[in-house]
């Protein structure tokens, strides 16, 4: 992949991806819900034009092989396909073969004997009667595993491709992955959110950032790191080794008790969406949350209400009038602490600022997220005001977890310890 940039329409949704697959390895992507993997996979196909750089196979792009030159080079196993046709499971796997018939599915004894191993493999032989819409979850993906094995291709790219099956078959799906690797010189390109599992079998791993970018590449042991994870999926995590394996294993730290923000209460300054991964997270603390002042229509303010939440509100497009202001003042009040979202300043929401100078005259806490100057449409003013507040005392926060963990430290402190004398 060289250089790859893809947008649907307007929004991106990968960048920079600039990598090789080697031939014979098994390649885990990983990364967030939304990230980009499946389109990465999808551009790796040729199914998507990139808007940027290109995808070669073997040195030739993607888009100008043909479909039957591609399925003899890699077989798919895709996501959440469900079974559209009531085939039977052994025609299913059959279909597996397109790539190297010249006439009927199934004519050739080769294709058969490839068939039949393919079902013996997954351990669906004993479905090959049943039809695929009758299935389970983990059993049509046994299947479609098995459909991509008779392919017989040299590569194999997976698209969550185990995320159904138990754990006996999730194991016994990655062993006969890495045997094929290593006896057939199989290359295995997969995504994944089983962490362990992908560390497991991998030779290498990419992960992706929430923006499309990439975030790390290297093998398993250089890519699971806390400092990586926590980037990538926003979670604190432990590192081991597992003892049998070797491989890394990754433990999410317990978070404090999920109700941690129970009687912490916050006002938070927002707009335009720029509050919403707060408000969620707050709210499922426990937390007293209020909100405003917003127009209506903006989407803070409508997750707001769905969420019940205390909230000012102003007539839709028209400034923060001086009467909204004081409401919103009156409410502030009441929250112990104030956090200021990374907004989009402009003549119409400026003035929301002046609560936050207020909060922190009368001595309650400002949290400030990511305050950029390239945010400010006042001519400078919103800059201005928010440089102002962080050097009065307002704290500046990198990014919502980094309010989330430094309220849940103030929480902790308020709290008297659990259990105990
Ligand atoms: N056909 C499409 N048209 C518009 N947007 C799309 C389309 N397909 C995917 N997207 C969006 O592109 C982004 C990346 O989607 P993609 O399926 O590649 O993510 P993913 O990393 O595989 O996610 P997950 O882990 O949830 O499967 C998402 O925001 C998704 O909503």
């Amino acid at each position: 992949m060289e250089q790859l940039e893809f947008a649907y329409g307007d929004t991106p949704v990968l960048r920079g991806i600039d990598l090789e697959v080697r031939a014979g390895e098994i390649f885990g992507v990983l990364g967030s819900n939304g990230c980009g993997k499946s389109t990465l996979l999808r551009l790796m196909r040729g199914l998507l034009a990139p808007c940027r750089g290109r995808v070669l196979w073997e040195g030739r792009d993607v888009r100008r092989l043909s479909r039957k030159a591609l399925a003899r080079r890699a077989a798919v196993v895709p996501q959440g396909a469900a079974a559209g046709f009531p085939f039977a499971v052994r025609e299913m796997v059959s279909l597996g073969r397109f790539a190297h018939q010249g006439g009927f599915v199934g004519a050739h004894p080769g294709d058969r004997a490839a068939v039949e191993k393919a079902l013996a493999l997954t351990d669906t032989l004993h479905l090959a009667e049943r039809e695929v819409t009758g299935l389970s979850g983990g059993e049509l993906q046994r299947v479609l595993l098995a459909r991509a094995l008779a392919q017989q291709a040299p590569v194999l790219l997976l698209d969550e491709a185990t995320s159904h099956l138990d754990i006996d078959h999730r194991l016994e799906i990655g062993e006969l992955l890495v045997r094929l690797n290593r006896e057939q010189g199989l290359t295995v390109v997969h995504i994944s959110h089983d962490l362990d599992q992908a560390a497991e079998i991998s030779h290498r791993l990419l992960l992706l950032n929430a923006d499309g970018s990439p975030w790390a590449l290297g093998t398993p042991d250089e890519v699971f790191t806390p400092a990586n994870l926590q980037q990538v999926f926003r979670v604190d995590v432990h590192v081991e080794k597992n003892p049998y394996t070797g491989a890394p294993r990754v433990y999410p730290v317990a978070r404090q008790r999920a109700d941690w923000g129970q009687g912490l209460s916050v006002h938070l300054l927002c707009g335009g969406g720029s509050g919403g991964d707060l408000l969620r997270r707050l709210y499922r603390s426990g937390a007293r949350i209020s909100v405003g002042p917003l127009n209506r229509g903006d989407s803070d303010l409508l997750l707001a209400d769905a969420l019940g939440l205390e909230a000012v509100r102003e007539a839709p497009f028209c400034p923060i009038s001086a009467q909204t202001l004081n409401d919103a003042f009156n409410l502030s009040r009441k929250a112990e602490l104030m956090v200021v979202a990374p907004t989009v300043w402009g003549s119409g929401n400026l003035a929301c600022l002046e609560l936050a100078d207020a909060a922190l005259k009368e001595g309650r806490p400002v949290l400030v997220v990511d305050p950029r100057a390239e945010r400010d449409y006042t001519g400078g003013r919103a800059w201005q005001t928010l440089s102002e507040l962080l050097a009065k005392g307002a704290q500046r926060c990198a990014d919502t977890a980094e309010v989330v963990d430094r309220l849940e430290k103030m929480a902790a402190m308020e709290k008297p310890p659990q259990g105990g004398l």
